[in-house]
This record gives C-alpha cells, structure tokens and sequence, in this order.
C-alpha cells in the first residue's frame, strides 16, 4: 500500500491508515483497542471523532499522532509510513507535523503565556513569534500573566497557541472543551475553526460533545474499535451556533 490515490495518482491523503489494530496487554487480559481502521482523511479539514467511551478515539488519536504505535497495520502520513518508522524518525514526525491540545491544558504554571508557548519556538523549524500565536488565539493582551491568573478557555487558548506556534500541518485535541463551560467552549472551538481557516492546519477533534459535529467538514462515528460510519457535513455551523 502506498499514501496515493488510486485514481488520480496524487497524494491525496494526510493520513491514511489499513487494517490498524491496537490491543493493550495479553492473554485473557488482551484489551482490543482498535480492530482494523481503515480510514483516508484529506489534508485542510476539520474532522470530528465521535463515540462511546471506551471505543478506541484516543487510541486512534495517540496512534497517528506518532505517541504510540499500532499493534499491527500501516499509516501514512502523507508520503511517509509511520507505522515503519523508527522511534527517533516518529520524534521527528511528531516534532515537526504535528500539535497537540488536551482537555487539561497542561501549561506550566511558572510560566507567563508567553513563556509557555516559547518553551516550543525555541526548538521548532519555523515557529511564528509567541506574540503572533497569542494574537491569533485572541489573547495579544494577555501574555504576561500566569495561568493561574487566565480562565480556563484563556488557559486552553493559550494550549493552542503552544501547539500551533510551530506551524504544524495537523493539531490533534483530545476533548478540547471538556473541562469547560459551553460559552467557554464555543469560544475554544471558534479559535479552532480560526487555526484551520488561517493556516491550512487540519484539526482532528476527538469529543463526547456530540454537536461539535456541526462544525466539521468531515464527522467519523467510532465504536468498538471501528469506524461505523463516515459523514460529510454539506453546510456547517459556526461554532457561535453550537449548543451542548
Ligand atoms: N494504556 C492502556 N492499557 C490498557 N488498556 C488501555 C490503555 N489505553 C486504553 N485502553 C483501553 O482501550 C480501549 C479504548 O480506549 P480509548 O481511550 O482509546 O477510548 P476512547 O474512545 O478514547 O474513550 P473515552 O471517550 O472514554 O476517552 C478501552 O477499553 C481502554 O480501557
């Protein structure tokens, strides 16, 4: 298998995975994470990952974010296969392509907003100026304070500002709005929709908040270890317009 599109010959996909499995531990304690995913998702979308807890979204995620590693299967990454990658190659991939967003922001707390996205400026390729991720986040006029001293949706604006500062081509957030209020929330998603439209950057956004949906391009419905079912949104919702 290869990461081109069988009838235009192009590469098409950012990611696309076969026959990817995941199983945790051994024996009769074999936890079967993921059971064969097959899946081939175009670069420059939002796509929402939706399912019951438990039904692998995170294994998913964690997976083709170069964090861990299927048990068995392939995954590119656009013309590179991840899934025979070194550890040190998957660093790098994940080094340079990729940005991360968690539902507890994990900024650290001695740090100023500047200062924690900086922590990743210093040793990316062709990182944006801290400055210049804070403001497209909306927070120009917060980067000196602590994070103690920022709301939690400031605290998770500057996450993303952390993660996207170093242009990565795709940013991965595992529930990015589930620590918060839905105000708060459709303000993180609206910066989300922001990071896509300015840079290109693919999301992929794993949630339990079902109408995030609403915002994506693409909506892919997980369970048992499966993808079920695959949606194109035809017209989406700004995330104004979201309720949870
Ligand atoms: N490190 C691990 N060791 C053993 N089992 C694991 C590990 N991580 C996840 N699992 C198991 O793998 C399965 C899939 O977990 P995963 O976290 O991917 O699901 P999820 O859909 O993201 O769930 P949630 O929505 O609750 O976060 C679950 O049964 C889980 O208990």
């Amino acid at each position: 298998m290869t990461n081109v599109d069988p009838t235009t010959g192009s590469l098409a996909c950012v990611y696309r995975t076969e026959g990817l499995t995941k199983v945790y531990g051994e024996g009769p304690a074999a936890v079967h994470a993921l059971r064969g995913v097959d899946l081939a998702l175009p670069g420059g979308e939002i796509v929402v990952l939706l399912g019951p807890s438990g039904s692998g979204k995170s294994t998913l995620l964690n997976i083709i974010g170069g964090l861990d590693r299927g048990t068995d299967g392939t995954i590119w990454f656009r013309d590179q296969e991840l899934s025979a990658m070194s550890d040190a190659e998957l660093t790098h991939y994940r080094r340079d392509n990729v940005g991360f967003v968690f539902q507890f922001y994990n900024l650290m707390p001695s740090l100023t907003a500047r200062e924690n996205v900086e922590l990743v400026t210093e040793i990316a390729k062709d990182p944006m100026e801290p400055e210049e991720a804070l403001a497209l986040v909306g927070l120009h006029a917060r980067l000196d304070h602590f994070p103690a001293q920022l709301s939690g949706g400031e605290q998770q604006r500057v996450a993303i500002a952390r993660a996207v500062a170093k242009r990565p081509r795709v940013l991965f957030c595992d529930e990015p709005t589930g620590a918060l209020d839905s105000t708060t929330g459709r303000a993180v998603l609206k910066v989300l929709k922001g990071v896509n439209e300015t840079l290109g950057t693919t999301v992929l956004i794993v949630t339990h908040a079902a109408a995030t949906a609403g915002m994506a391009h693409r909506v892919i419905h997980f369970a048992d270890g499966k993808i079920r079912k695959i949606r194109e949104n035809e017209t989406r919702l700004d995330p104004d317009k979201i309720d949870w």
